[in-house]
């Protein structure tokens, strides 16, 4: 897939204030400073599209971007960060969980994972919280361009056999560089993949009850 454009669209807490569910959409997720923001001005080409940082906590809203003006990518704000208060953490796990379970044109979830780390088990439960829920998702190896890539390899294989505690078949996964452009063609393709399944029929337009 070309991305011809790449525009911002709006941020928001509130569900009820999303862009209508009328186009496909793929939100990217994982813990703070992961480099979700920085993936997806990667496969948008854009630099500075997402507001990217080396503090994490960086992105606090669900931001949502229209791409070829026939699909949306979410850039979420991360988990696990621990310098923000209980209350504003609360209010965050809401929000997104309330995002995650009832955007109807949601397509699938990219959870990031750091490609430098041994597998985390706050990691592991979000996507086992994904997986108990039904929420199509898959596996996105970030910032490969840090290490070699034999151990890139021994981490991604040590992940996805510490997912085999949650589930009989591991989804798929993808290894990306912000830097590099790696796994930018095999992201585009995907997503363009399962564009070509979405039905808007099949949507009903999600009725916010509460947000
Ligand atoms: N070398 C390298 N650095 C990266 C890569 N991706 C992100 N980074 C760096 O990692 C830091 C965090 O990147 P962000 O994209 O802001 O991370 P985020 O997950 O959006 O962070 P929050 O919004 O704070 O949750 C920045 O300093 C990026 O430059 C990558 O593929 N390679
Ligand atoms: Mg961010």
């Amino acid at each position: 897939m070309i991305v011809k454009s790449a525009d911002f669209v709006c941020s928001n807490t509130q569900i009820s204030k999303l862009p209508p569910a009328t186009k496909p959409e793929y939100a990217f997720i994982g813990r703070s400073n992961v480099g979700k923001s920085s993936l997806i001005n990667m496969l948008t080409s854009k630099k500075g599209l997402a507001k990217t940082s080396q503090t994490p906590g960086k992105t606090q809203l669900i931001n949502h971007f229209l791409i070829n003006e026939s699909w949306y990518i979410v850039d979420l704000p991360g988990y696990g960060y621990a310098r923000i208060s209980k209350s504003k953490k609360e209010e965050w796990n809401k929000y997104i969980r309330n995002y995650l379970e009832k955007r109807e044109n949601l397509q699938c979830v990219f959870i990031l994972i750091d490609s430098r780390l041994e597998p985390q088990k706050i990691d592991l439960e979000f996507c086992a919280s994904l997986g108990e829920r039904g929420i199509p998702f898959v596996i996105t190896f970030t910032k490969a361009d840090k290490q070699g890539k034999v151990k890139t390899d021994q981490n991604v294989a040590k992940f996805r056999k510490a997912m085999l505690a949650f589930f009989e078949e591991v989804p798929q996964h993808f290894i990306t560089s912000a830097e590099l452009q790696t796994g930018r063609d095999e992201i585009l393709n995907f997503i363009d993949e399962v564009n070509q399944k979405f039905d808007v029929n099949d949507v009903s337009i999600y009725q916010p009850d509460q947000d």
